[in-house]
């Protein structure tokens, strides 16, 4: 089983701070690892209030009692999104995660307008999206916002690469030179070779394909970018490499990213936020902390337990004491706070012991026992002072 303690100390939770009814995380008094871990909730409140001051905590995107049905009124009619309420800050970089068919895909498509919602109200950037009305003129707001579809052909459709690129600054007002620039520039963001400009996008294979549908995107220079699946077809490495490119977009320009997944231990390290879909509803909004304590129910939303959330579960009922800590962002970071852990355990049970000596050399005195007495030649000495850990 995988139990998981409150952590957080000092931390105000999302759900506090955005007043979405969910109840603050309280810390309990723990070791002197709780200082470590107060000091990291201070950061992370200074942080937050460096956002406040950036006007970053403003809500760039907000859902209230959205529906959304396929064919409506037909009798082809599939529901696919029931009552979803949600609300986004600017510069937020948020993963998505949910089983096959939960609506990650069709929440994306209602925020750049490509489906209207069918139900409730979508609010985007200075845009108000609802059931029922004409399709409204979108270009201004497909320009702000970027979308990078599950399946990259369906951005490419031009003979070559960099006519692809070029597509949606042109298309947004940059002159031609403006857009080959940009193109360059996006091309390389990616980690991609400017010889590839010049090839017919479907001669490049899958994970080149897909760098270049991405690319793309960012050429058009959106405020807020979403990406379904991005790192689906890439490697290891080019799946590190495009996380650290969306958390810099994130921190130094601060756009706001949206990132569908189903590999949520790709973005533990970076994800302010996390939204979990399932059968078409929102069961989850919180930050991975939060996430955490809910990873029992994962399973259950389709969603495969990272191996870093089961083997910091399984530290933490072992040595409760780093229950106190904000949960590791990464492999590493675990491993520290683990020998850490552990050696301060080290540390305390000699202390315990040297204490524990010199009491019974008192007490050997006092009952008139020779004055070097040894402890060790006490009877029923023998206590252990070291732990055996093991993963
Ligand atoms: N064009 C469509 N017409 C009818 N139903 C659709 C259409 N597209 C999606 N659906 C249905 O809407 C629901 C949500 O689909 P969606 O693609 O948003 O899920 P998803 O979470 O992105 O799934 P996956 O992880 O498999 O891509 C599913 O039941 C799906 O079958």
């Amino acid at each position: 089983m995988i139990g998981w303690i409150r952590r957080n100390a000092g931390k105000k939770s999302n759900s506090e701070a955005d007043g979405f009814g969910r109840k603050p995380t309280i810390a309990e008094p723990l070791s002197g690892m709780d200082e470590a871990a107060a000091s990291m909730g201070d950061r992370i409140e200074d942080a937050a209030a460096k956002k406040n001051a950036a006007g970053l905590s403003d809500p760039v995107i907000e859902l209230s009692h959205v529906d959304y049905t396929y064919q409506a009124g037909s009798p082809f009619a599939a529901a696919a999104l029931h009552d979803v309420n949600i609300r986004i800050r600017k510069g937020t970089l948020v993963g998505i995660a949910g089983g096959t068919g939960s609506g990650k895909s069709t929440l994306l498509q209602l925020l750049n307008g490509l489906l209207l919602p069918t139900g409730g109200t979508v609010e985007v950037l200075d845009r108000t999206l609802l059931p029922n009305r004409q399709k409204p003129k979108l270009n201004a707001l497909r320009r702000r916002i970027g979308l990078s579809f599950q399946f990259p052909e369906q951005h490419l459709f031009e003979d070559t690469v960099e006519k692809d690129l070029m597509f949606g600054p042109m298309n947004f007002g940059s002159s031609r030179k403006e857009a080959q620039s940009k193109a360059v520039e996006a091309l390389k963001s990616m980690g991609l070779d400017e010889a590839l400009l010049k090839r017919h996008p479907l001669t490049l294979s899958g994970g080149q394909m897909r760098k270049v549908a991405i690319a793309s995107v960012l050429a058009a220079g959106p405020e807020i970018v979403m990406l379904d699946e991005p790192t689906a077809t890439l490697d290891s490495a080019a799946r590190r490499e495009l996380i650290a490119l969306l958390a810099r977009l994130c921190r130094e320009e601060g756009r706001t990213i949206l990132m569908v997944t189903h590999r949520i231990e790709e973005l533990m390290e970076v994800a302010d936020e996390w939204i979990v879909m399932h059968e078409g509803s929102v069961v989850f909004q919180g930050d991975a902390d939060e996430l955490a304590d809910r990873s029992e129910e994962l399973d259950h939303w389709g969603i495969a337990v990272p191996e870093q959330l089961r083997c910091w579960a399984e530290w933490t009922a072992r040595l409760p004491q780093l229950a106190a800590l904000p949960l590791p962002r990464t492999a590493e970071d675990m491993a520290r706070r683990i020998e850490e852990a552990v050696r301060g355990f080290a540390e305390c049970e000699s202390t315990n012991m040297a204490s524990e000596e010199g009491a019974k050399h008192e007490s050997i005195q006092a009952l008139g026992g020779p004055a070097d007495s040894s402890a060790d030649a006490l009877p029923g000495h023998g206590k252990e002072a070291s732990i055996c850990v093991t993963s």
